[in-house]
């Protein structure tokens, strides 16, 4: 198989993803969810025109002279709204949240009063409407206000419970099953044996899942064998995730089974091989319903690969309307030679310059094992196939990493 561009890579990875289907979910289990359908307010807000200050309701035409003496028939508190209204000469106490009595249309702050038993006296003119906040004045009944694809934030849960929504229809989480391949692989904190080597890969992509929304399962580290290999992918299949990421075994070698593994147990392949560094050998299918994702095993191939085109698929499976990563303009901080036929996406540290603009310095080595680099990188600089050589100071495109 050719190696297949980035973007017709990406595009089979999203084709056909689309938001899960509907569940409820309790507000406070509801933040970084996404919402599956518009949402209106079930109420208005303020429902009646409420004071914004301690101080009293009055008259604008009684203290449109200073001082105006005034009495005071009775107090509201925010909930306990008057059954009276006022007239000529009278003034209601009031505290920040009551509503507005009929027959006020202003509100005196109580530092601008002096106040003697049941009499007030206004000591600062004022005009109609100061310190009301109007009914509707935060939204209305049946309103808009959030909208399905919405990834619902922090303010997002208290605008809803606002609009008196105790339980939100959300997209399900998509569930991702993690495999990890190879013989060599030792937990962390084990002593190592010749040749072995600390698996490290699904700690990362495990978090990127999550953080994106996904639930993960994780299947562990399969070994180096076809029936091992198999086994774990149908175990995925069986456990009916939404998608599988392997990690490992993608390339050429004697030892890389997955895609053969994959085939074996019925799995379309839809590419094999892409047109990028790192990650060169990442393969993308389908098993029925079940999607899969295989990544290279050296580290950085593995994350730049997950990032790249799990991530999206991750955000189109939770129902995001823009799920794609959106590039940045910044300036080079070095020279970079001209590229090959793979789309490159070097490691970088970001600063932000004095001007406002990022600067983009790629990291000194940019091997795909180095996990070091990896973590001291906060973007990765987009070069495409055979962009010319490129001056530091030049302008260039960045996909910023997660934080
Ligand atoms: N003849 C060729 N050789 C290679 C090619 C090629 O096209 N022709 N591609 C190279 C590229 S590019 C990459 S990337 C790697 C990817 O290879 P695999 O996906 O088969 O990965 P492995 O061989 O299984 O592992 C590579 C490397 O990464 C380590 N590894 C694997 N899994 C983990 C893990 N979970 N945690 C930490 N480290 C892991 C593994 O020990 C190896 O050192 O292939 C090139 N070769
Ligand atoms: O794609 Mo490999 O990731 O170049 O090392």
């Amino acid at each position: 198989m050719a190696l297949m561009p980035v973007a017709d890579a990406l595009a089979a990875v999203l084709d056909g993803a689309a938001g899960l289907p509907e569940e409820m979910v309790a507000l406070d289990d509801a933040h970084g969810r996404v919402l599956a359908r518009d949402l209106a307010a079930l109420r208005t807000q303020p429902p009646q025109p409420m004071s914004a200050m301690d101080g009293y309701a009055v008259r604008a035409a009684d203290v449109a002279v200073a001082p105006a003496r005034l009495t005071v028939i009775g107090e509201i508190a925010a909930g306990r709204p008057a059954e009276q209204s006022i007239g000529p000469g009278q003034a209601l106490r009031i505290f920040t949240g009551g509503v507005i009595p009929d027959g006020a249309d202003t509100v005196v702050i109580q530092e601008d009063t002096v106040r003697d038993s049941d009499q007030v006296t206004v000591t600062e003119a004022t005009r109609p409407g100061r310190h009301i906040r109007p009914a509707g004045i935060d939204f209305t009944a049946g309103e808009v206000l959030l909208r399905a694809g919405d990834r619902l934030s922090d303010r997002d849960l208290a605008l809803a419970a606002g609009m008196n929504h105790p339980m939100l229809p959300v997209h399900r989480r998509p569930r991702v099953a993690m495999l990890a391949t190879g013989d060599e692989l030792v937990m962390p904190g084990a002593a190592l044996g010749p040749g072995q080597i600390v698996y490290s890969n699904g700690y990362a992509l495990r978090a990127l899942a999550r953080s994106e929304g996904a639930e993960v399962i994780d299947l562990g580290i399969a070994a180096d064998t076809i029936e091992a290999t198999r086994a774990a992918i149908a175990r995925a299949r069986d456990l009916g995730v939404d998608l599988l990421v392997t990690t490992g075994g993608a390339s050429a070698g004697d030892h890389d089974l997955v895609k053969s593994s994959l085939e074996a147990e019925g799995t379309d392949i839809a590419f094999w091989k892409i047109a990028m560094r790192p990650g060169k050998p990442m393969m993308h299918g389908r098993l029925g319903p079940m999607r899969v994702i295989g990544l290279p095993g050296n580290p950085v191939s593995s994350y730049v690969c997950a990032f790249l085109f799990m991530v999206p698929l991750i955000r189109a499976l939770c129902g995001i309307r823009e799920s794609m990563h959106r590039r940045q303009p910044a300036l080079l901080g070095a020279a970079l030679t001209a590229n090959d036929q793979r789309e490159d996406y070097l490691r970088a540290r970001l600063a932000l310059r004095d001007d406002g603009q990022w600067l983009a310095t790629p990291v000194d080595r940019q091997d795909s094992s180095l996990l070091a680099r990896l973590s001291a990188a906060q973007a990765l600089i987009v070069r495409p196939p055979f962009a010319p050589a490129a001056a530091a100071g030049s302008q260039c495109l960045i996909l910023k990493l997660p934080e």
